[in-house]
């Protein structure tokens, strides 16, 4: 088993960031949430004066065999044409990439189809899909733990680049099957609560849903986090799962999207706890189970705009936002500098 070597981030800092933050000319506390965002970034970059260089979306794409017990509203086929999509540059998220200068890398982590050495494409491929869990675990805990292993090496590899911030996007149909799934699993609620409409499943289509996955579920026992993941996760779940965990341990910003980005984090949360300390939670997705993801992770989400899309959307939404926050903490003038009286610190 991958070993990821995380440090806590340290709080020794925080009171001297949150004095430089109160001190800027502005009443305290009134940039709100940027406030939160600067100290967490300062925090995880043990610095002042932090900065943020060359930052990067990975969108990992994946097939799941669960797709052929019919729990999302469109076929399989789609996972191959949307990274096709994602390479022509046509996917919402590259648009709001290009928008915000975040570099974009999209990986074949076991998508169904080959891309026959398409350069566009990273290939790192586990298999052509995963099993259908409903009749077998969706890969072996080999696989699981190359799938780690791939999703780290690609991070450290993108990090030597100079990039310090890093959001991780998915593409694979069925995948909020796997999502809810390990959400059950890992805050061990009731599976009703986890499964939403994913790609937009009618009232009746979900109750189908449901019943499905709680069928597959009653066939194990598992609850270690790799038993869970290998069990009902997606090879772009899990090489997420290795990438945070790398990014976590190079002390790189972790931009957290939707439903089934946070269910990666939920494994790689349940491996190391300190990977949590990195992540910057960027959008409250729609998809039904994400606010109690998030409440369960103690996370306040940056934005909140009714998406259910994934893809990394919500992070390349949120990034402009973590810019601001760390430009005012930069550029912003002190009332010590600038001669302004303050009574309030
Ligand atoms: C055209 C298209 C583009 C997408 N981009 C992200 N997803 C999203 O929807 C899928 C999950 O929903 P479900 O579990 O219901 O299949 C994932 O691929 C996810 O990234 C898309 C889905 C579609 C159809
Ligand atoms: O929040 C997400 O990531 C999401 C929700 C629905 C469908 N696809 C992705």
């Amino acid at each position: 088993m991958l070993n990821f070597n995380i440090q806590p981030v340290k709080k020794e800092l925080a009171a001297e960031i949150n004095h430089k933050i109160d001190f800027k000319t502005k009443p305290a506390g009134a940039l709100g949430d940027l406030e939160q965002i600067a100290l967490k970034v300062s925090m995880i970059q043990e610095t002042l004066s932090p900065e943020l260089t060359k930052p990067h979306l990975v969108v990992f794409a994946a097939d799941h065999g669960i797709a052929q017990s019919g729990v999302s509203k469109y076929p399989q086929e789609v996972t191959y044409q949307m990274v096709l999509n994602f390479v022509q540059g046509g996917a919402a998220i590259n648009v709001f990439s290009r928008q915000h200068g975040i570099s974009l890398k999209v990986v074949d982590a076991g998508v169904k189809g080959d891309f026959n050495g398409m350069p566009a494409v990273i290939d790192q491929k586990i298999a052509h899909g995963t099993e259908n869990f409903a009749e077998q675990p969706a890969m072996t805990l080999e696989q699981a733990e190359l799938a780690l292993l791939k999703g780290a090496e690609l991070v450290a590899q993108i990090a030597e680049s100079g990039c310090n911030v890093i959001g991780f996007g998915e593409m694979g149909i069925a995948n909020t099957s796997s999502a809810a799934v390990i959400m059950h699993k890992v805050m061990g609620i009731p599976l009703d609560g986890c499964v939403g409409r994913g790609t937009g499943l009618s009232d009746e289509q979900l109750d189908g849903k449901i019943k499905i996955l709680q069928h597959a579920v009653e066939k194990y026992t598992v609850s270690s986090p790799m038993e869970v993941l290998r069990t009902f996760g997606g090879f772009e779940i899990a090489q997420m799962t290795g990438a945070m965990l790398k990014a976590a341990e190079m002390k790189m910003i972790i931009l957290i999207d939707g439903f089934i980005a946070t269910s990666a984090l939920l494994i790689a949360q349940a491996l190391v706890h300190e990977v949590r300390d990195y992540c910057l939670f960027c959008h409250q997705s729609d998809e039904s189970g994400h606010r109690l993801m998030l409440d369960y992770l103690n996370a306040q989400p940056i934005l909140k705009l009714n998406m259910r899309l994934g893809e990394g959307t919500g992070a390349a939404l949120a990034y402009p936002i973590i810019q601001s926050a760390v430009n005012f903490l930069n550029e912003m003038a002190s009332f010590e500098s600038a001669g302004v009286s303050n009574s309030t610190p």
